[in-house]
Order: C-alpha cells, then sequence, then structure tokens
C-alpha cells in the first residue's frame, strides 16, 4: 500500500500492522475533566462510543481495562486550525509536507483527535475545492471537517456557499486580508461575504492583517537592503494586525453576524477583540500555539535554516504578547487554542533564502500544542484542567456545533480520549516526532505533563509511546449552521439597528 511506507517508525493497521485494541475498554480511576466538571470516574467504551461514565463500573473479562489512577482522562484536542497538504505560497514551495496521514498520526501522538482543515477552491471553484480535498482525506486516520476558503466573488461563488452548507457540512467561511496578489480579498468582498454568511448561519473568519500595508511595509525591508527572515517580522508588524482586526470586527458587527478572528498574534489585536466583546458583539479570538509560547528572537537566529522556520503570518511576536494572550485565554477575552499547522521542511523554507517574502509562511503544531498548552498554562497555574480542556476541545466543538458528539467525555459522546499524566513529562525534537519535517520550532523544549494514551473511536492508537494508526478510518464529520452564537441574533439585528443613530443608545443597548 502506498501510505503503509510511513518510514517514520509506527505501524499502519490494514497495511500488515496487527489491530490490538479492543473495542470494549474500561478506564479506571482516572480523573474525568470534562469542560464544567471534573471527577474521579471510570469510562466505559463499547464500539467506538462512550458508554458509561461513573465510579466503580463493573465489566467482564474480555473487557481490556486500563489504570488511569492519578490521571488526567479528558476528550481529545479538537485543532480547529491546519493546513494539511496545502499548495501555497507559488507552486515552487509545493504543498505543506503533513498531508492528512502524516499530519493526522501526529496529531494522534500528541493527543489531538479532531481537526479542522481550511480547503483551498481550485481556480476559485468552492466545488472543485472541495472535491480534491475529500480526495487528499481518504488518507485519514482520524475524523476531521472543513471550513472553507473564499478567494473570489460572484454569483457562482454565492451559490456555491449555499451548496457547502446545505449539502456539504461546512458551516464556516475564511477571507483572507492579507497576502495581496494570492489570496487577499477586498473590504467589498468580505462585506458581501459577511451577508451570506449570515443568511447561511454559517461563521465567518478572518486572517486579520493589512495587506496592502504588508505589501509596503516589504519593499521597504527590501529597499533597505533587508532580505533575511527578520524583515518578515519587521515587515508586518502589530498595528497592522490590529487594524485589519478592527476593521473585520466592525464590518462584522455592521452586518451583526458572528466573527471568528484565526491566530490573534498581537496584543494589539486582542485589545480589539476585548473591546468588541465588551459591547456585547459576537467575537471569537483564536490564538495559536506558537504565538502563545514563543517570542520572534529566532527571526534573528543567524543561521537561515533556524530563522526561517519560525516565519508565519501574523508573525511571531517579541517577548511579552505570549505572555498577554496567555493571559487573556485565562480571563476568556480569547476562547480556544488552535495550531495554524502549516508545515514546510528546511528545503522548502530556503526557497527564499534571498528574500524573505518568497519563504513559505507557516509552522508546526499540530502534535505539540496539547502538551505546550498544558505546560506553559497548566502545569504553571495559569489556568485549572477544566479551563484546558474547554480551550482544548470543548469551546471548538461548540462553535463549530458538533458538540457533544466531540468535546466532551458523556454516555453517547465518541469515544476520543486521552490519558494524560501531570506527574511525566514529554520532550520534543524533529529526530522523534511525527511530522514529515525535518525541523520543529518547538526543538529541545522540554515540559511537564504527558500524553500517554490516544483513544480515537474506541481504539487505542497511542500508547508505550507507540503509534498503531488506522489508515483510513477518520470520518468526515459534517458541521450542521446556525451556532449557539446565532442564537437571538436577529433580535440584535434590531437593537443594532436603532443604535446606529446614536452612540449613546448603542453603549446603553450593549450594556
Ligand atoms: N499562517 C501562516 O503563516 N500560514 C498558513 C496560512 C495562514 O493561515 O495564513
Ligand atoms: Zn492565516
Ligand atoms: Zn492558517
Amino acid at each position: 500500500h502506498e501510505f503503509c511506507d510511513a518510514g517514520m517508525g509506527y505501524n499502519v493497521v490494514g497495511c500488515g500492522g496487527s489491530d490490538s485494541s479492543s473495542r470494549r475498554i474500561l478506564i479506571k480511576g482516572g480523573t474525568v475533566v470534562n469542560a464544567h466538571h471534573q471527577e474521579v470516574a471510570d469510562v466505559y467504551i463499547d464500539d467506538g462510543i462512550i458508554a458509561d461514565v461513573k465510579p466503580n463500573i463493573k465489566v467482564g473479562d474480555e473487557v481490556a481495562v486500563i489504570d488511569a489512577t492519578g490521571k488526567f482522562v479528558m476528550p481529545g484536542g479538537i485543532d480547529p486550525h491546519t493546513h494539511l497538504e496545502m499548495e501555497f505560497m507559488g507552486t515552487d514551495s509545493t504543498e505543506t509536507i503533513d498531508d492528512f496521514f502524516s499530519g493526522q498520526a501526529a496529531a494522534l501522538a500528541g493527543g489531538t483527535t479532531m481537526h479542522i482543515d481550511f480547503v483551498m477552491p481550485v481556480n476559485g471553484s468552492l466545488s472543485l475545492g472541495f472535491k480534491a480535498y475529500v480526495e487528499k482525506a481518504k488518507k485519514s486516520c482520524m475524523d476531521y471537517g472543513f471550513h472553507m476558503t473564499i478567494t473570489k466573488w460572484d454569483d457562482t461563488v454565492a451559490r456555491e456557499m449555499e451548496i457547502m452548507v446545505k449539502e456539504k457540512g461546512i458551516n464556516s467561511f475564511k477571507f483572507f486580508l492579507a497576502y495581496k496578489g494570492i489570496v487577499m480579498i477586498n473590504d467589498e468582498l468580505l462585506l458581501e461575504g459577511l451577508k451570506k454568511c449570515k443568511s447561511l448561519g454559517a461563521l465567518a473568519m478572518v486572517h486579520a492583517e493589512n495587506g496592502d500595508a504588508v505589501f509596503e511595509g516589504q519593499k521597504r525591508m527590501i529597499e533597505l537592503g533587508i532580505t533575511g527572515p527578520e524583515g518578515h517580522a519587521l515587515s508586518r508588524p502589530p498595528l497592522l494586525e490590529a487594524e485589519a482586526t478592527a476593521r473585520a470586527i466592525r464590518l462584522a458587527g455592521f452586518i451583526n453576524t458572528p466573527l471568528y478572528i484565526v491566530h490573534v498574534m498581537s496584543i494589539d489585536a486582542m485589545e480589539e477583540i476585548a473591546k468588541a466583546r465588551k459591547l456585547g458583539q459576537r467575537v471569537v479570538g483564536e490564538p495559536v500555539v506558537s504565538g502563545l509560547v514563543l517570542n520572534d528572537s529566532g527571526l534573528w537566529d543567524p543561521d537561515f535554516n533556524i530563522a526561517a522556520k519560525f516565519v508565519m503570518s501574523p508573525p511571531i511576536r517579541a517577548p511579552g504578547h505570549g505572555r498577554a494572550l496567555q493571559a487573556a485565554v485565562s480571563m476568556g477575552v480569547l476562547q480556544l487554542v488552535g495550531t495554524d499547522h502549516c508545515t514546510f521542511n528546511s528545503t522548502q523554507k530556503a526557497f527564499g533564502i534571498d528574500d524573505f517574502r518568497k519563504i513559505p509562511n507557516g509552522v508546526n503544531g499540530i502534535e505539540e500544542r496539547m502538551h505546550l498548552v498544558w505546560d506553559t498554562m497548566v502545569a504553571s497555574g495559569k489556568i485549572s484542567v477544566t479551563d484546558y480542556v474547554r480551550i482544548t476541545s470543548t469551546e471548538c466543538a461548540r462553535i463549530f456545533n458538533i458538540y457533544p458528539k466531540k468535546g466532551a467525555i458523556l454516555p453517547g459522546s465518541d469515544a476520543d480520549i486521552i490519558i494524560l499524566n501531570p506527574n511525566s513529562s514529554f520532550q520534543i525534537s524533529s529526530n522523534s516526532h511525527h511530522s514529515r519535517s525535518d525541523t520543529n520550532v518547538y526543538e529541545g523544549w522540554i515540559g511537564k505533563g504527558k500524553v500517554e494514551i490516544t483513544i480515537v473511536g474506541g481504539r487505542i492508537v497511542w500508547e508505550n509511546n507507540e503509534l498503531k494508526v488506522n489508515l483510513g478510518s477518520g470520518k468526515y464529520i459534517k458541521m450542521p449552521p446556525f451556532n449557539y452564537l446565532f442564537d437571538g441574533i436577529e433580535k440584535a439585528d434590531v437593537s443594532y439597528i436603532s443604535s446606529l443613530r446614536a452612540p449613546v443608545n448603542r453603549f446603553k443597548a450593549m450594556q
């Protein structure tokens, strides 16, 4: 089988490996954590579904028993933001190095059991894009969903958005306000898109940077002779992220539809979200793990190969931004943590050796997110374990309308479960990670807490540092429209329209 040759030292069940995992499993004596509650209890899994959660469940000898005493039993992570096997930034940099097989295998080794990937249209066609991604995802070994990217506007696109929502199970559309000349859209298109999203009950998502100003900033850097990776950060400062974030928020407010800001990387952008939420606007902010735990110093590394691996957009910011973003997550100003896993190897990154504008943008994270958030936020005492579950799993399931099938350990939920040992530790290295990339932006990180077991669809796929993935077993999860952010939105239409007449009234209406 073409996918058996993973070459990464793990078994592919169905390609010669043996499926030793049981369809009935009892997880005994762990602390079962949901977003709203934690208790010491047993979890009984039957045929891929959680059948029961309570203390002292009795089972027969045929059931495999896992002792989870002293460990946390939690819903598998859901990563709301990935780019597997994506063509991006020109053909020379080819596609992101992880496909739906290696990217998902890496995810499972790190405790993530579902992700939502961004479909890129083919020549502007949503249906061709969807078809292409259905093909790519046939290799899947865990469940996944799709967002759809909108790169142009006409009647066909508007009609296809409807088909995506009503027939294909997509409930979110992404608009790039950056990457001028590649995928960037203008405000006119954004307004059309926001209106359409509202009518369909689909969530509008934006990559918020002012692409025209970034273009200008890049030109300035090149004129100054700054061609290395540090030019990437210098050409697109936080104020350009804040401007686009504020603009998108205001336009979404004008249309009165919920808005999701992907990869919030700066204090400046986060404060725009905080301000809007304080006024009652339905805005969701998604930081990514790189933005929470790294800073921009790597971009100044004299070794191009090291510096280039940190190039992503918006850029990883100066020290201080990550800490502030973590605080915003802990206070609920930002709601869930993604990765923006968009991995290029060092050969692909080297395409921009003479010009930072040609370095393909993106960093890894799908395997590291659960560990890094635990280490930096739970082990350090910034957030509770229940909040950890909320920001890594449950909130994503709620926003994309698949809760409690996903994001919970409840009877009837899918048996996508992790067992984390808080007294163990993890170590990150490109020598041992499961991505196909030859580099890792978190190289050398050692931290507290370790995902010792990952169960996906009722099968143990990660145990004793070994992966046993089941090729083709991942299912496409259809995500219905009109999530909770749309509840009662039409009532807000009325108060919003009257509030447009007087700023004072608007403020009162939002109290
Ligand atoms: N973020 C990044 O640099 N690459 C992935 C594409 C995107 O989300 O902007
Ligand atoms: Zn983006
Ligand atoms: Zn992205």
